[in-house]
């Protein structure tokens, strides 16, 4: 570890040691455009040291008892939470998102995380069947995978990284984590408490660098069974691809295209900010923010009128402004590809009713480099067009009408994802009915992003594959044998 005056230099933590590496990337803080961090591009060898700490640390860990494995988990969420502020801050940092969401979302989030499987570990059954006619009972028994990658992407960096590393370790594995480069400041602060916390050395690894690079090395490597992932569709084919050879055991959480859903018999004073929220909560950089609004016609022009509104007040900036509810986008290029969809949409004959290109976006001198952008909200745009289709990832949300629930959920149904999706109605039937309908591995109704860990989380379709949470999580990161005992 070591940080010079002006850049804070990060290094990879291997076998519980801080381990400098031969290159650097540069990493930006979104808010300046200003580079101001230098991460590890490590690559084949560095994952070569993490793969032989990880086996090492292996056979002792996994045969710890799951309460000894929960103290320690526990221990790390405390430490996490007693350096809450320190955190947040530096999420918020790194990657551009407010410090109140920092504080009250993604480090709260990542303490739970580790308290939540800490608890979790310790409730799991087996199973056991008879078969008293041939003198037989069977059943099974659950063992950790060895070691396993886990890959982060840069929205919710320590939210999403501790979501992989809090059950793998739970469940006896050893791990080798690898952040986005984008983001990896809070994995690497993170590795500074993990031996006051009681890890033994060799059980969490992180090791920082490009996908490409150090990414496919570490999905590459034969000693590495299992690879939890979470981040774009192409990356997961590519992770997919390179797998197969080895007959991985694969979890992949994509992206999402999601649909709300507003019935005229909607709660309008609940829905219209909880829409807000759940198109523009972290710039919309969330994979289950909605990004298709299907307002039923009697309360179209209404809904419109008034969402676009509401819209307006949901304040972009600068991260440390308490007021602001959005921050700066992650990257120079992430800004310009959401920007270009909005000048696809224009193009195409839409409307743009609030956000980019209509309204001024106004910020302090020292951060007009920065990645800003106001929420955006299209109309008059047809079901094919790619910003109804495609993964967007920002700030802008595509409000159009529908006439009946057959037709909708139709047109919900219609896109290649399937994560997320919102059902706002006060008609408890309709509500269970949709539900069911929709393709979709997660649906909230009149309200969102209310999380119960213990249930499945994942997506349908071209969202991903498998599903994380209390017993899902075990079911991954454990193999499972049957035992037949003949007596
Ligand atoms: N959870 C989600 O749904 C997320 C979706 N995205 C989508 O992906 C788009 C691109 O964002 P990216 O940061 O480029 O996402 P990405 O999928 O490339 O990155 C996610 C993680 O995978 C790693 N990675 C990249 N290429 C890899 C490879 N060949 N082998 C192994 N690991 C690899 C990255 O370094 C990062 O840690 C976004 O605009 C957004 O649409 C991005 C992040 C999260
Ligand atoms: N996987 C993502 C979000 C998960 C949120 C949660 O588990 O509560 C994402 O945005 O990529």
């Amino acid at each position: 570890m070591a940080a010079t005056k002006e850049l804070l230099m990060l290094e990879n933590f291997i076998g519980g040691k801080f381990l400098p590496c031969n290159s650097y990337i540069d990493s930006y803080d979104p808010s300046t455009g200003e580079v101001y961090c230098k991460v590890p591009n490590s690559g084949k060898e560095e994952i070569e040291a993490a793969v032989e700490a990880a086996r090492e640390a292996f056979p002792a860990w996994s045969s710890q008892s799951p309460q000894g494995r929960s103290q320690v988990l526990n221990r790390i969420a405390d430490l996490l939470e007693q350096s809450l502020e320190e955190f947040a801050q530096a999420e918020s940092k790194d990657q551009g998102k407010t410090l109140t969401l920092a504080r009250t979302m993604d480090i709260p989030r990542s303490v739970q995380n580790f308290r939540f499987f800490a608890s979790s570990i310790l409730h799991h059954t087996a199973e056991c069947t008879q078969m008293d006619h041939l003198g037989c009972m069977h059943y099974t028994v659950r063992s950790p995978v060895g070691v396993a990658g886990l890959i982060s992407p840069w929205n919710l960096p320590l939210y999403l990284l501790t979501w992989k590393i809090a059950p793998a370790i739970a469940s006896g594995n050893t791990v080798i984590a690898k952040p986005s480069e984008l983001t990896s400041v809070t994995a690497w602060m993170m590795c500074k408490l993990l031996d006051r916390a009681g890890v033994p050395p060799g059980v969490v690894n992180i090791v920082f660098g490009t996908g490409p690079r150090v990414g496919e090395a570490l999905v590459s490597h034969p000693e590495v069974p299992l690879i939890s992932f979470t981040g774009s569709q192409p990356t997961a084919e590519r992770i997919t691809m390179l797998s197969a050879p080895h007959c991985k055991k694969l979890s992949l959480e994509l992206g999402g295209k999601n649909p709300a859903i507003v019935f005229e018999d909607a709660v309008l004073e609940e829905c219209i900010p909880a829409t807000v929220r759940s198109s523009f909560a972290n710039q919309g950089e969330i994979c289950l923010c909605t990004s298709r609004i299907f307002v039923q016609n009697s309360i179209y022009h209404e809904f419109v009128k008034r969402f676009v509104e509401a819209t307006r007040k949901w304040k972009v900036g600068i991260p440390s402004d308490p007021s602001a509810s959005m921050g700066a986008l992650i990257s120079k290029t992430h800004l310009e590809k959401v920007r270009s969809y909005v000048k696809k949409a224009r193009a195409e004959g839409a409307q743009v009713l609030c956000g980019e290109g209509v309204d001024q976006l106004s910020l302090p001198p020292r951060n007009q480099a920065g990645y800003f952008m106001l929420p955006t909200v299209i109309t008059d745009i047809k079901d094919d067009s790619c910003c109804m289709k495609e993964e967007i990832f920002g700030p802008v949300t595509c409000v159009v009408p529908f006439d009946n629930e057959e037709e909708v959920i139709q047109r919900a149904n219609s896109v290649k994802y399937g994560l997320a999706a919102t059902v706002w109605s006060s008609n408890v039937g309709r509500v269970h009915r949709v539900a069911k309908k929709l393709q979709s591995g997660l649906v909230w109704t009149n309200c969102w992003l209310i999380r119960e860990l213990n249930l499945p989380f994942g997506g349908m379709k071209s969202s991903g594959i498998g599903r994380e949470g209390a017993k899902d999580s075990y079911d991954f990161f454990t193999e499972i044998k049957t035992i037949t005992v003949k007596h």
